[in-house]
């Protein structure tokens, strides 16, 4: 088989389980303090010699490790790869690997074909049903969640003046990066998180480094019964988990609670005209939402429209924040 750039495609497969694989086994954790033999190494993460020395080859041709005179060392590529590590993917390359996850990407077929979400296909529940009922994925899937929103949070207290809110509301906040840096930056400010019971299980830590308890509120709930009152609310990666029925029950909840000044931000990658390579961020991502939970990535019309059927306008939207494709969609009450 000649090896082309469509075989590197057709096997993505492969790499993405190559990856899962070195992670799951601690490999990337174990080089992070320096380089190591593979005999030293198979023996720090329990493998097979012969084994662990084919993935190191199949890592090192992907560049995410190199062979030095010290031995295996993680390269720049590869350093994401350990948790802790600024834009981490290691709770993601987990949860790829996790075996309904990947029963669900193995029916993106069927929710192609009839609609529907692929994981629905494949588990017969909705991602967030399946969550709740496994304690240890939805650990993952919130650490994940977590370590994605980090690389944005910054950018955006920097490109959203957030210093005048009162009350801001983090709809569907999961572990509360996004709003422990709003509360960082704006001191006058209280907080409060609105996620399921699971979801917002490990909140408060996140929180609690970023400001004292007094300043922040946990409220376990269902965005589609009621969300806080607050003048600045938040919906990160949200409405791209709804289709425009459900996305309609969030948002008029939303209207019901903001104040006459407030704002509601929305932060989503947002589907550009045409397909070209500024896209493909965006697009990978509205297949990721069809196979997970039936939602969609929209495009900046799709968006206004969706606000306006709510009660609210469009105001202005933001350039991508830093190297991602999300942009915040700012929206006033009318
Ligand atoms: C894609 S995650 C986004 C988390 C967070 N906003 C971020 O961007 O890091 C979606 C979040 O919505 C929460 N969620 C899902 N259904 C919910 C519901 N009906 N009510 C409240 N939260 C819900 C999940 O627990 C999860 O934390």
């Amino acid at each position: 088989m000649t090896y082309t750039p469509l075989t590197r495609m057709a096997f993505g497969y492969a790499t993405s389980q190559i990856l899962h694989t070195a992670v799951r086994l601690g490999v990337p954790e174990a080089l992070e303090a320096g380089p190591l033999q593979a005999e030293k190494l198979a023996v720090e993460t329990s493998c097979d010699r012969a084994g662990l020395g084919r993935l190191l080859r199949a890592l090192t041709v992907l560049g995410v490790v190199e062979q030095t005179s010290d031995g295996y060392a993680l390269t720049e590529l590869g350093r994401p790869l350990c948790p802790g590590h600024p834009g981490s993917l290691h709770a993601a390359l987990l949860l790829l690997g996790d075996p309904a996850m990947w029963r669900a990407w193995g029916s993106l077929t069927d929710a192609v074909r009839s609609g529907g979400s692929a994981f629905e296909h494949a588990c017969g529940h909705p991602l967030f049903d399946h969550l709740a009922g496994d304690p240890g994925l939805s650990t993952l899937f919130n650490t994940a969640m977590g370590a994605g929103t980090g690389e944005v949070a910054g950018d955006f207290v920097r490109a959203y003046d957030v210093r005048a809110a009162r009350t801001v509301v983090d709809i569907g906040g999961g572990n509360g990066t996004l709003l422990a840096a709003v509360l960082a930056a704006a001191p006058d400010a209280h907080g409060i998180l609105l996620d399921s019971a699971e979801g917002a299980a490990r909140a408060a830590p996140t929180l609690r480094r970023a400001a004292p308890p007094k300043r922040w509120t946990i409220a376990p709930g269902d965005f589609f019964d009621a969300v806080p009152e607050g003048d600045l609310i938040l919906l990160k990666g949200i409405l791209h988990d709804w289709d425009d029925r459900q996305c309609g029950t969030i948002l008029r909840n939303c209207r019901r609670a903001i104040a006459p000044d407030g704002r509601l931000l929305v932060l989503e990658p947002v589907v550009p005209p045409g397909a070209g390579p500024g896209a493909a961020a965006a697009v990978m991502s509205d297949i990721a939402m069809l196979v997970l939970t039936g939602g969609q990535e929209r495009t900046v019309a799709e968006y206004r429209a969706l606000l306006a059927a709510s009660g609210f306008a469009l105001s202005a939207i933001t350039e991508p924040l830093g190297a991602t494709a999300t942009r915040i969609l700012t929206a006033i009450p009318c």
